[in-house]
């Protein structure tokens, strides 16, 4: 009997069909903000397979906590269409450079200058980012968030569009639209409930307090967390959080929950005289494709698209109309929460006085220029 390698050889057709909408590099379309690199895959004793490899997609915009440019939601587009179509590749990782921030979404200062008061350019816009959050729930291969740091705005709602996150515990979850002018109907409104219950949902969604690494894993919007920061060479778990006990002394879950006062103070000063280490994070990451890669392809593939749906079915319901609304967001609050941002320090804040902005509605004022003006931080 012929073995298997001797009947690819005899058999695998000379040419293949490149599915890819176009035959260009990811960093061409993006100045390289966006980077797609073909790892090799490895299998679960750590050897690496021949011929067979991962995707990662890297955000590549540090400065910016790699937060996504319009150029950059294209090129991510076409990483996953790459990716999917790709056969040598078995799963993707989708990440960020550094050890800050996996994404902190939208980029603002592309917002402020250039989309706020721009309904119609933001609608076009939309399209864009809503068919980056359709292809990674699209993707035809399993999709790994690595997260390399803080996961905010629409750096969460991709993140949550992924099939499996893993996160070192320095990294922060949460949304920033009520308090800069959006909301999060980028999907991480359809997303929430499902994931983690509609009470928690909602207190992330409107709120805009970050959960830590230790209470996303805890509520179940990430799959594992590992350690990042060591102390005199050993690995600690992050110490502004609290890992040491379950309950407080009234039987409420504390796990995960940020420290405060000078615990919290004491916390941060420990990570700024240790050493960021992201080893466990990596090795968490090639786990966890060593485990997808033993698996039969269509199988996985079937088993993801049906997993997927109550994610999908709900971004699908809504995706259309959100993106309608944004547009429009666009003219007043999202040109005003977004230019605050922007134009604010850390001095003077980045964010407007919503309590003079309520009261001025409540007396009737009308949205102009003026009254966007005025309340700029520091005007
Ligand atoms: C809370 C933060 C994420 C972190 O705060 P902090 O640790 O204090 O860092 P900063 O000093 O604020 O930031 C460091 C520098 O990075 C720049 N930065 C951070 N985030 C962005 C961003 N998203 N776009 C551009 N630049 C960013 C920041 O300006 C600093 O640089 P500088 O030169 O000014 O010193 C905090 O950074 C924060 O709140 N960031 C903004 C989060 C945000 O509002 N994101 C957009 C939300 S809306 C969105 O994502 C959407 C997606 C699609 C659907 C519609 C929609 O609204």
């Amino acid at each position: 009997m012929a073995t298997t390698d001797e009947i690819i050889k005899r058999t695998a057709p000379s040419h293949l069909i490149d599915h890819n909408l176009i035959d260009r590099d990811v960093e061409s379309l993006c100045d390289g903000m966006v980077k797609y690199e073909k790892r090799p895959a490895k299998r679960k004793d750590g050897s690496v397979v021949q011929g067979l490899y991962n995707a990662w997609i890297i955000f590549n915009n540090p400065k910016q906590f790699n937060s996504y440019t319009t150029d950059m939601v294209k090129a991510t587009i076409l990483a996953f269409r790459r990716a999917s179509v790709d056969r040598e590749v078995n799963a993707v990782v989708f990440t960020g450079v550094g050890e800050k921030a996996f994404c902190t979404g939208g980029n603002t200062k592309e917002y402020a200058e250039y989309y706020a008061g721009n309904p119609q350019e933001y609608r076009q816009y939309m399209r864009l980012f809503n068919d980056m959050v359709s292809a990674i729930l699209g993707c035809d291969k399993p999709v790994v968030c690595r997260v390399n740091g803080m996961r905010i705005g629409g750096g969460q709602e991709i993140g949550m569009a992924c099939d499996f996150s893993v996160a070192h515990d320095l990294a922060n979850f949460g949304q920033a639209g009520p308090k800069h002018g959006s909301a999060a109907i980028g999907g991480a409104t359809d997303f929430l409930p499902v994931m983690i219950g509609c009470e928690q949902a909602m207190v992330s969604g409107t709120l805009c307090e970050p959960f830590s690494a230790h209470k996303a894993a805890r509520l179940g919007i990430i799959a594992d967390v590992v350690p990042a920061l060591k102390i005199d060479g050993k690995f600690v778990a992050n110490p502004t959080v609290v890992t040491d006990k379950f309950l407080d002394e009234y039987g409420r879950v504390i796990h995960g929950e940020f420290r405060t006062g000078a615990q919290f103070k004491e916390g941060q000063a420990l990570i700024k005289e240790g050493e960021i280490d992201l080893s466990m994070l990596d090795q968490k990451v090639d786990e966890l494709c060593a485990k997808l890669i033993d698996t039969f392809p269509e199988c996985m593939t079937k088993s993801l698209e049906e997993l997927r749906k109550p994610k999908l079915d709900a971004w699908n319901a809504n995706k259309e109309n959100s993106r309608a609304w944004l547009a429009l967001n666009m003219m007043n609050e999202a040109r005003t929460g977004f230019r605050a941002f922007n134009e604010g320090t850390k001095e003077t804040g980045r964010e407007i006085e919503f309590v003079k902005l309520r009261q001025g509605l409540a007396v009737g004022t009308p949205w102009t220029e003026e009254l966007v003006d005025s309340l700029m931080p520091g005007a």
